[in-house]
Parts: C-alpha cells; structure tokens; sequence
C-alpha cells in the first residue's frame, strides 16, 4: 500500500474518532459477531441475490458464491478483530477489490453493507440482553468501525473502477448499465402531491445535460433524487459518482475531487485522478455543496465553465465533461447574501432546482414508506401509523427508517410495537394526546426539545446524538446554533 494511502487512513481514521476505547469494544463483541457470522454473511449474500441483474454477474454458480462467501468471512474477521492498523488496510482492501472486481459495484456494496450494519446491530442487541444503553457505546464503536470500512471500500471501488475502465470491453459497460438501471434500491417511496411533482421534474430535467440544483433537510431522500436523475439522462450507461463534502476534510475532498499529482503533498507518491475525471462522460453528485470551502468553490467553478480542471500540484489543464447534480440542506441564497457560497456558482448551479419536502408535510407517505423499510413478514397496527404521523421528523426519512429498524430490533415477535420506537417519539405522542392542536408554530419548540433530550440521553456526546437523531454531525450543529442550545 502507498504510504499516501496510509497517511489519508490515518487521517480519515482521526476524522471518524476511531479510539482505543472503540477497538476494546469491538474485540470484546467480536466472538459475539463470528459465533453469528454465517447469519450476517448469508444475509449480505441473499441482498445481493435480490437483484436479478447481479445472478448474471455471478455466473459460477454455488462454487463462485461459496469463495465469495469465505471472503466475506473473511472481512468480518478483518473488521472485528484485527486492530485498525496497516495491514489491516492492505488486508481489507484486497477483500474490496474482490468482491467489486466480480461487478458487485458499489451499489451493491452499500445495499449490502447497509444490511449487514442492520444484523449486527440487531445481533448484538438481541444476544445481549442488556439495557440500550449499556449496549450503545458498543454499537457506536461498531458503526465507527462500519463507517472507516466504507470509506475504503469506497477507495478500492474507484481504483478498480479506473483500473477497468481501462480495459473495459464494451459488453461489460452494457452489463454495468443494466445493474444501474435495474437497481430496485433506489425506488423511491411517496405518492403525496409534493412528492408526484418531484417525479415530475425529474422526467422533465433528467434527460437534459444541465446542472440541477437538489434542495431539501437532511434525510429527505436527495441522493435517491441524484440517482434517479442520472438513471433518466442520456449519459444513464456511464458512470455515477458521488462525494459528500460534509464527509472529508477540505484538503482531502480537493484532491478526491480534483485528483492529485506525484509529490504534490507528503506523501503522495503517486498520482491520482480525481472524481472528476472517474466521472467523465457520466455525472458527478456533490452532496452537502453548501459545506465546500471558498478556494474549492472558484475550482468548481472552473470546471462548470468550461470543462477544465487541473489536479492539485499540477500545471496541466485537462478537460472533463461531467454532468453536475448537486445537493444542500442549507438555504444557499442566504449563504450567498451572507458572503458564505459564491455567487457566480449559486446561479451555475441552480439552472434548475428540486425541492424535497421534509417528511412533517407528507405525513400521507408515511404508511408507504413504513411498508417500504418494514422487513417482509412484519406487521403493524393502525396506532403505530397515528404515532408515527404526529411526529415531526428533523431527521426526515432517515430517521423514520432508523426508528423502524429500532423497532424490529427490540421486538420479540414479527409486529411493530409503538413501545419500540425510540422514547422520543413515544414521548410526543404522550405529549401530544395531552395538548391537542400543536399547529406549525410548536414545531420549532418540540424540534428544539427533542434535540435537548437526545443530547441529555446521549451524555451530550455529539457523535451519538446525531446518530440518535438520524442526521449528520454538521446537522446536529446547525440545529444546536438554531436553537441556541449550549451542547455543555
Ligand atoms: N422517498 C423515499 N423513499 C424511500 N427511501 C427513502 C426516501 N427518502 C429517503 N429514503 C431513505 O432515507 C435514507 C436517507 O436518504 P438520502 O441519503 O437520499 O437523504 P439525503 O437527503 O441525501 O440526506 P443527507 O442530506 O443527510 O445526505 C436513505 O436510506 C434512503 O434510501
């Protein structure tokens, strides 16, 4: 592994807040884990046998599966036990590329590995049968773990993405088109007005090659609206890639962008191409944009212009054509009155925009959506769907799928039980039976008191709360700033 590789895990590895305290927790679930391993391992395989595309991606029947399988095995012995360390990056990323170079791309990869996050929470959670919240600094280090060891794959995907772009047979671009095109992952759920005309405009706008602007709180289902969008364009056969500027630090995110050249910064002893250039021809999803830093905003810029870019300790320009869907939570026209977001680069941008509506004014896709994350087999009652509705969501879909996954967990037969929502939600609904008739205007104060409560539960731990409340970390900041809640 190039000590660059090394030098940008270790940052991502800070980044995450992977500690010493994390690694003992792990290492004691992890017997817990193996002892179930083969559960976890035959339920990531039966997500990836979902899709009919990928059976014509495994051609070598039970024997190509049976090695696929000991390599999963493999990884979760890598995630469990080893120490976050060198080898294992080097280990972990050979188990990456072996299951991407098999054309389980990474929209396989994250269905999948969103499921196999679910089944080792609920296994632990259902082996131990502790109180949540002895169990939750576990399952925090678990997911910390999970989110270190999607970052990488993510990384193994592109290199081997670059790598057989080079000597990619025009055949296997079909195929991986088809597995694009057939993906049922990213349906979208919803038929109230709000969300029909959002089908509306993805219709109308995906075919064109503009730049789309995708507005809409934290959870609402932006990046499933980017995915759509590319799947209804003219370049739906090339590639889709997506980067979250909220999720590295500025100067990593400039060279994932931009790509970077031998020996432009310590360490970086090889070149390496950015996003931009992975997406040529195809369409780039820059999520979170209202978090990108001033110098990368002109860089972008550029790029929008007039196609050039140049990668970071480099004096040549290159071209790229690269379709531009972009995403925020975050009201840029206030960011571009207040001096925060350029506003040359707003107008780029915003030639045409999609606002998704938070979850609290499409209470009607509630059932849906319940039917949508709820496993197969399981069953809920009309009271479930009365709580569920009179509750305001801050962390939209996200979160109604987080409390539903929650539910399924603590339960002890197949039937969603209100009792097993997160307290929070329970709570308001107590509230709510008392007093009656909370228009818009409380919104804001049950908003900011179920934000307090987290954080009292959470032992004012930021990572935790966020996770509780099923938005990002710079989410949780902007409502502790809205709020003006002191996190201390
Ligand atoms: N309408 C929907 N139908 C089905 N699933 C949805 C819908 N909206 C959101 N989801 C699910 O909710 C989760 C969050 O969605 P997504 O990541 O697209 O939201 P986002 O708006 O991009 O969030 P963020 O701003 O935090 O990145 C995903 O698991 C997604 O599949």
């Amino acid at each position: 592994m190039p000590p660059d590789s090394v030098a940008k895990h270790q940052e991502i590895q800070d980044y995450v807040g992977w500690n010493a305290e994390d690694a003992r927790r792990i290492h004691i679930a992890a017997d817990l884990i193996l002892a179930g391993a083969e559960q976890v391992v035959d339920d990531f395989y039966s997500e990836i046998k979902r899709h009919d595309a990928a059976r014509g991606v495994i051609t070598g029947g039970e024997e190509q599966i049976d090695r696929l399988k000991s390599t999963l095995r493999q990884w979760l012995r890598l995630l469990v036990t080893g120490p976050y360390d060198r080898d294992y990056l080097v280990a972990r990323l050979n188990v990456g590329r072996r299951h991407v170079t098999i054309g389980l791309d990474q929209v396989y990869a994250n269905a999948a590995l969103a499921r196999m996050r679910w089944r080792l929470t609920r296994l632990l959670g259902a082996t131990w049968n502790l109180d949540p919240k002895e169990l939750a600094p576990t399952l925090e280090a678990l997911h910390k773990r999970l989110d270190l060891d999607s970052i990488i794959i993510q990384d193994a995907y592109q290199a081997e993405y670059l790598a057989q772009q080079q000597s990619l047979s025009k055949e296997n671009l079909q195929l991986r088109t088809a597995l694009d095109r057939s993906q049922p992952a990213w349906e979208i759920v919803g038929e109230s007005t709000a969300m029909k005309s959002v089908y509306r405009l993805i219709e109308r706008a995906g075919p064109t090659d503009k730049p789309i602007l995708i507005q809409g709180e934290s959870g609402t289902g932006k990046e499933l609206v980017a995915r759509a969008l590319h799947r209804a364009s003219l370049a739906a056969d090339k590639p889709l890639v997506a980067v979250n500027c909220a999720a590295l630090p500025e100067t990593l995110l400039e060279s994932e962008l931009f790509g970077h050249e031998k020996g432009a910064f310590t360490g970086a002893v090889v070149s390496k191409p950015g996003l931009f250039e992975v997406a040529d021809g195809g369409t780039l999803f820059i999520d979170e944009i209202g978090e990108l830093e001033g110098g990368l905003q002109a860089k972008l810029l550029r790029v929008l212009e007039d196609g050039m870019l140049r990668r970071v300790g480099s004096i040549r320009e290159q071209q790229v054509n690269v379709r531009i869907i972009a995403a925020t939570n975050r009201d840029l026209a206030k960011e571009v009155e207040q001096g925060r977001f350029r506003e040359d680069l707003y107008y780029r941008i915003n030639v045409l925009r999609i606002h998704l509506p938070p979850l609290r004014e499409r209470f009607g896709d509630i059932p849906l959506l319940v039917e949508h994350f709820a496993e197969d087999g399981w069953t809920w009652d009309q009271r479930l769907l009365q709580v569920l509705e009179g509750y305001g969501w801050p962390g939209n879909v996200r979160q109604l799928a987080n409390a539903l996954d929650r539910a399924m967990i603590l339960s002890d037969d197949d039937c969603l039980q209100v009792e097993n929502l997160p307290p929070e939600i329970v709570r308001s609904s107590q509230q709510s039976a008392v007093s009656p008739g909370g228009g818009d205007g409380d919104l804001d104060s049950v908003n900011r008191r179920h934000v307090c409560e987290t954080l009292a539960r959470c032992d004012n731990n930021k990572t935790r709360t966020a996770r509780a409340l099923g938005v990002s970390r710079r989410t949780l900041y902007r409502l502790l700033e809205k709020y003006g809640i002191d996190p201390q």
